[in-house]
């Protein structure tokens, strides 16, 4: 296995040290190291973090190979710096049986370019109808945590006390996907100014904030643990902010496109910017920026929702909701926080690993940790060009946006899966 000497680099943005990896894990931290046998990086300028962490990736595969396959879904996230990532179990089959998730978590471990945790879903084809196989999942080989029906939400509430209750023999936790059906019917975009001038179906903020307000009542009720995805308006802040301040073990993530972009994207009428939940106002992007700063809000999470073209450039009234994520979700974050490297590293990495219960991950490198970090180059900028990513799908919001940093190195257990900005396989 090859040493790795990295010299001159920030470890989370500290002054300049010299990082030595071998056999897997960070074997030195230190000015002035030497290594003769290791190969040398000159880390001057460059920021090294701990691995980031996804809890919130769609892989596609199985069913939906054209738009993502696990390896394809792997290197994108390698190349955005992460070193882990959690898959959603909307893939078709449902990720709703111990065989679905390990066969996600098999090709993950095929692939070798990311560790990929699959998810699993809480009810049977996330029909909303009678909890799946919960404690088969946990005792497979995935050894599955997180439990979602991401893309659509636990409506029924006694199914939903159901889950949160039967997670806890393992400590797992539901990841809700907030969205109470009834308020969004037919809904193509936020529901405010903007839909209104545009004649297009509204998603009210209060669909989120109804459903985030009884689930935190519930996990409440029941002592377990929630965790809310995509979390996007104003008022979901505060219902969060409450219930934390009351104690409920409660998490939430933001995605990196509710902390940027805004409703007004939609009055282009390019689906790309179609998502769910919907771009909302700037009100709700500096409440979100907020909660961030404050710890409201506990992850970044991509939401990384790769879509055929076929699926994405039509009328937005038939499009698809979902953008690419893994690849920019770095230079975002350090577009919105500036070079607060201690806050990405916690809302990007430590949390997530947290949150998934990932060990080896989200740890800050210093001797003896494994080897999973990324090395960022804070001063560059790149244009965004949909077909240079490598993810299969081209659903950017972010094409021909120039964007601060670019990944410059990433490691899982001490093998490079990106050298140079490139991936290695
Ligand atoms: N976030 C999205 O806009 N799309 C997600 C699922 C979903 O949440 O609708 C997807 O799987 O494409």
């Amino acid at each position: 296995m090859t040493a790795y000497l990295i010299t001159s680099v920030s470890v989370v943005g500290a002054a300049p040290t010299d990082l030595l990896i071998r056999d897997g894990v960070v074997a030195e931290v230190g000015p002035g190291l030497s290594a003769p046998d290791a190969t040398v990086i000159d880390g001057t300028g460059l920021v090294a973090l701990p691995g980031l962490v996804d809890l919130h990736t769609h892989l596609r595969e199985p069913g939906r190979e054209d738009a993502e396959t696990v390896e394809s879904g792997s290197r994108a996230a390698a190349l955005g710096g992460y070193t882990a990532v959690c898959a959603m179990a909307n893939t078709s089959p449902v990720a709703d049986t111990a065989g679905v998730v390990e066969q996600v978590w098999r090709l993950g471990r095929e692939a070798g370019l990311v560790d990929v945790q699959p998810i699993g879903a809480v009810t049977v084809g996330l029909a909303g109808e009678r909890l799946a196989e919960l404690g088969a999942m946990a005792d497979s080989a995935a050894r599955v945590r997180i439990f979602s029906d991401d893309g659509h939400c636990v409506a029924d509430p006694k199914l939903m006390r159901r889950a949160l209750e039967y997670v806890k023999a393992f400590d797992g936790i539901v990841a809700q996907h907030a969205e109470e059906p009834r308020l969004t019917e037919g809904a193509q975009m936020h529901e405010g100014e903007v839909s209104t001038r545009l004649g297009l179906i509204g998603w009210p903020a209060v669909a989120e904030e109804a459903i985030i307000a009884r689930d935190v009542l519930l996990a409440e009720h029941v002592g377990s643990r929630l965790h809310v995805c995509h979390v996007s308006t104003a008022g979901s802040v505060e219902v969060l902010r409450h219930a934390k301040a009351r104690g409920v073990r409660v998490t939430a993530e933001v995605t990196p496109h509710h902390l940027l972009l805004t409703d007004e994207r939609a009055e282009t009428y390019d689906p790309v910017f179609k998502v769910n939940p919907p771009l909302r106002t700037a009100a709700d992007v500096a409440a979100l920026r907020t909660a961030l700063a404050d710890g409201v809000l506990d992850v970044i999470a991509t939401d990384h929702a790769p879509h055929a073209v076929e699926d994405k450039e039509c009328e937005w009234a038939y499009a698809r909701p979902g953008m690419l994520g893994l690849e920019t979700a770095l230079s975002i974050a350090l577009d919105v926080l500036g070079p607060q490297w201690d806050l990405i590293a916690e809302r990007m990495s430590r949390a997530p690993a947290r949150i998934a219960g990932l060990t080896g991950h989200g740890v800050d490198p210093a001797p003896g940790v494994p080897a999973n970090l990324t090395l960022i180059d804070p001063a560059a900028r790149r244009t965004i060009e949909p077909a240079e990513l490598a993810s299969r799908s081209r659903n950017t919001p972010y094409a021909r946006m120039t964007l601060p940093g670019r990944i410059v190195a990433t490691f899982l257990r001490g093998e490079p899966t990106v050298l140079d900005g490139k991936a290695i396989k």
